[in-house]
């Protein structure tokens, strides 16, 4: 009998805290090769803090995180983890100073890649402002940008924030898509956010394509 895949994400009994704050607590969760998880709740109860601590900006206060079934907080792990995650948050970082092409191409080289900025644009019907500043972008163009770098520089963990935030109807479908792409090739998506996206589990993939649904409860309790 073959044993079962080892997951590739777990997040076991993790808190954190925030200014003395217990902010989200308890929260435990896996993600295999082509999964995704659909992270809900009110305002406040830790959605994005649960992303920035999966980026690895923050640490969790208890709890274990685990990648590949080695513990991030092993020395070292760290630096190899943080090349397989891309985080979409609240904050575009889109310089207003650089053209459209360069807000991307600017990360592809930091990467050592070439030659996905201009598709990735393209994919997401903004290929016609790649000369145009960061600055002209609307908002649902700039929440666009964000989504080209993931397609860019590829990577197996997306951590999106709100990422249909400012999309029209067009652009909720491309973010559908990339993510259905996304998982297809094995990676894996948690998408935190108030509207509904559409994730759906895959059947005959080599790896368990399933999608979950994880709503953190609103935390009142100050410590
Ligand atoms: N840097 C910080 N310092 C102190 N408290 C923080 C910090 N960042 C977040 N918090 C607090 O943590 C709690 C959770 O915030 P978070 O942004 O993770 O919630 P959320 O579920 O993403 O909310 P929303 O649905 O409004 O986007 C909030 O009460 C917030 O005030």
């Amino acid at each position: 009998m073959r044993s079962p895949p080892v997951p590739r994400l777990v997040a076991s009994r993790v808190a954190c805290m925030r200014s003395g704050r217990v902010v989200i607590r308890d929260v435990n969760m896996t993600l295999h090769e082509g999964g995704a998880m659909l992270l809900t709740g009110p305002n406040g109860s830790g959605k994005s803090t649960f992303l920035r601590l999966l980026a690895g900006f923050i640490k969790p206060s208890a709890g274990q995180l685990l990648w590949d079934g080695h513990d991030l907080s092993s020395p070292g792990l760290y630096d190899v983890y943080r090349t397989q995650v891309h985080l979409v948050g609240s904050k575009d970082a889109i310089k207003p100073q650089m053209s459209v092409y360069e807000n991307v191409h600017f990360w592809e080289l930091l990467e050592g890649l070439e030659g996905g900025t201009k598709p990735a644009l393209e994919y997401m019907g903004i290929g016609h402002y790649a000369d145009r500043d960061g600055a002209v972008l609307s908002l649902g163009q700039r929440k666009r940008l964000q989504l080209a770098r993931l397609l860019a520089i590829p990577r197996p963990l997306w951590l999106l924030d709100e990422p249909s935030v400012g999309l029209d109807s067009q652009g909720v479908q491309l973010l559908e898509q990339m993510i259905h792409s996304h998982r297809k090739e094995g990676g894996m998506a948690l998408v935190a956010t108030h509207v509904p996206v559409g994730l759906q589990d895959y059947q005959n993939l080599k790896f368990p394509a399933r999608y979950y649904s994880c709503l953190l409860p609103p935390i009142g309790r100050f410590v």
